[in-house]
């Protein structure tokens, strides 16, 4: 991974997309110019079984097609059966600490909120870490309150190495005030599941400079 391949990170599951089929939305989203991309089928109506690997195939085999990181949240043993690129993870969902033996060399993402949590990712090897949410979210029903930017530019200025990109509420309208804040990138739903022109969007977010 580069931090290149954060700067337009598209994560999708099929409740996240109502007029138009999800496979169709993602492959969109990849001819248009996505960096990453992370499968994320989870709420009340999320698929399951053989229904939920098969859509979690189909969108592997787009992102291989495109040559763009497949990831998955939440499922370790998913993620290792389909041989994804990497796994997303939050606090709750695994502890970080004996993730890298589970998962050996793939891409780790690590969801964080505090210092502790920064300095813990990366005492396990995070690829790269999760901040947000940095603006309201109707996305995921239970995020923490927005939390602003100030603690995106305190972890940039402690780690200036670290691969950081930003969630929560970002769209064409303040993800420049996220870039300048220090994120490598910005990990979206809504701005491109619910966009009426993906191609635009896609673009407009990948043309951003922190400025
Ligand atoms: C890139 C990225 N950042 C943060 C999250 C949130 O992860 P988590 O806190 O585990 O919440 P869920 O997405 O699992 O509901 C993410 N998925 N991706
Ligand atoms: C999946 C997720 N994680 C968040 C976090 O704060 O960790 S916010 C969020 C939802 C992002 O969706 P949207 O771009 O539609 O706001
Ligand atoms: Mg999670």
């Amino acid at each position: 991974m580069n931090n290149h391949d954060l700067k337009l990170y598209f994560i999708m599951g099929s409740a996240n997309v109502h007029k138009r089929p999800p496979l169709e939305v993602l492959e969109e989203a990849l001819q248009s110019g996505i960096t990453m991309f992370q499968f994320r089928e989870k709420g009340p109506d999320a698929l399951t079984g053989q229904a939920y690997e098969i859509f979690a195939q189909s969108c592997q085999k787009l992102c291989k097609q495109y040559h763009i990181p497949f990831i998955v949240n939440d499922d370790i043993e998913l993620a290792l059966k389909l041989g994804a690129d990497g796994i997303h993870i939050g606090q709750d969902d695994f502890p970080v600490a004996v993730i890298r033996e589970k998962i050996g060399d793939m891409l780790l993402g690590v969801s964080v909120h505090t210092k502790d949590e920064v300095h813990t990712a990366l005492q396990y090897a995070a690829d790269y870490v999760g901040i947000g949410p940095i603006f309201a979210t109707t996305s995921k029903s239970d995020a923490k309150p927005p939390s602003g930017t100030e603690f995106l530019q305190q972890v940039r200025s402690e780690h200036p190495d670290l691969p950081i990109v930003a969630i929560g509420g970002i769209d064409e309208s303040n993800a420049q005030l996220v870039f300048k804040a220090g994120a490598h990138g910005i990990a979206v739903i809504s701005a491109i599941c619910e966009s009426v022109n993906i191609k635009d969007t896609v673009l407009t977010l990948t043309s951003i400079q922190p400025s």
